[in-house]
């Protein structure tokens, strides 16, 4: 398999619904189909930073806003500065606080919303996949990674699914397209913390399906909810790590193989386009 195949964001401005959880069991569960993974922690709340175990980190010395403040402020960076080698076979450009500030000198910066890009574009060669884990919201740094992304994962929780707010990232999802980023797909809804046994998320599953299922792909796979994904998360474990046997894992590994399966099918399509 060739290098570059996708840059994947995980975006919901609704928060709590599994974008993070996602970024991280996504992440190993590619890197244990043989590839290479880059994790970018694209929240100051730098959740993903500590869900992989760095549990203190405003303590570190380089991180996101690190290199896009290099950016901004037009030094040389140096790509793979501060990678971090994770023990589960991913690599991670971590968060912290800092971010926060950074939201602020975006505005006001050259090219503002590619940033971040300048940077994806630096290290994304030594990767098959560059996962971002964005915060809740729609400001500069998610519009930085969607100027970043070949595509969007949009994480859902079937229970707190709300039209209103799925147009609205759709229609951001758009105006980037059009304004920053011609070529940034949605792979598709991904339904998280299901309760197989309710109605209500089948009910919610259903509507999405026939409200969206024409214009956005709902994947087959869906996110259990179970408390192991929690405990994982809190001891800074994927759950694979975490929970081997357990429903997650499984998931999370039928997941992975359906991104790479939906990259592999996008590649030839984009291959047939070219010779169009
Ligand atoms: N499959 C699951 N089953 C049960 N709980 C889960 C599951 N996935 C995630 N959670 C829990 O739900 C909460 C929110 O998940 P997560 O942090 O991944 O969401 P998020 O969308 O990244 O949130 P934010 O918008 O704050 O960044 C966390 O406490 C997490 O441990
Ligand atoms: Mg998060």
């Amino acid at each position: 398999m060739t290098a570059q195949e996708s840059i994947n964001t995980l975006t919901n401005q609704k928060g709590g619904v599994g974008k993070t959880t996602t970024a991280v069991n996504l992440g190993v569960g590619l890197a244990q189909q043989g590839k290479k993974v880059l994790l970018i922690d694209a929240d100051a709340q730098a959740n993903l930073t500590m869900a992989l175990g760095y549990n203190r980190p405003d303590d570190l010395p380089f991180t996101l806003s690190t290199v896009m403040q290099d950016i901004i402020d037009d030094k040389t960076v140096d790509a793979s500065q501060g990678i971090i080698h994770h023990k589960e076979g991913v690599d991670l450009i971590p968060s912290n606080i800092e971010l926060s500030g950074l939201e602020v000198r975006l505005i006001n910066a050259l090219s503002r919303e590619s940033v971040l890009k300048t940077y994806v574009n630096e290290v994304k060669r030594d990767y098959d996949f560059v996962l971002i884990d964005c915060m809740p919201s729609l400001g500069m740094i998610t519009i930085n990674s969607l100027a970043a992304a070949d595509s969007v994962v949009i994480p859902t929780q079937p229970h707190y699914l709300s039209a209103k707010g799925l147009e609205l990232l759709l229609r951001t999802v758009s105006k980037v397209r059009r304004q920053i980023n011609p070529r940034l797909r949605i792979d598709g809804i991904l339904m998280t913390m299901v309760m197989p046994r309710t109605n209500i998320s089948k009910d919610i599953i259903a509507s999405v399906k026939s409200a969206y299922g024409q214009k956005i792909r709902v994947f087959d796979t869906q996110i259990p909810h179970s408390v192991r994904a929690v405990e994982a998360t809190a001891e800074g474990k994927s759950i694979f790590a975490y929970d081997k046997g357990g429903k997650v894992a499984a998931a999370y590994e039928q997941f992975a193989k359906e991104v790479v399966e939906i990259g592999e099918k996008q590649r030839k399509q984009n291959r047939a386009d070219r010779l169009r």
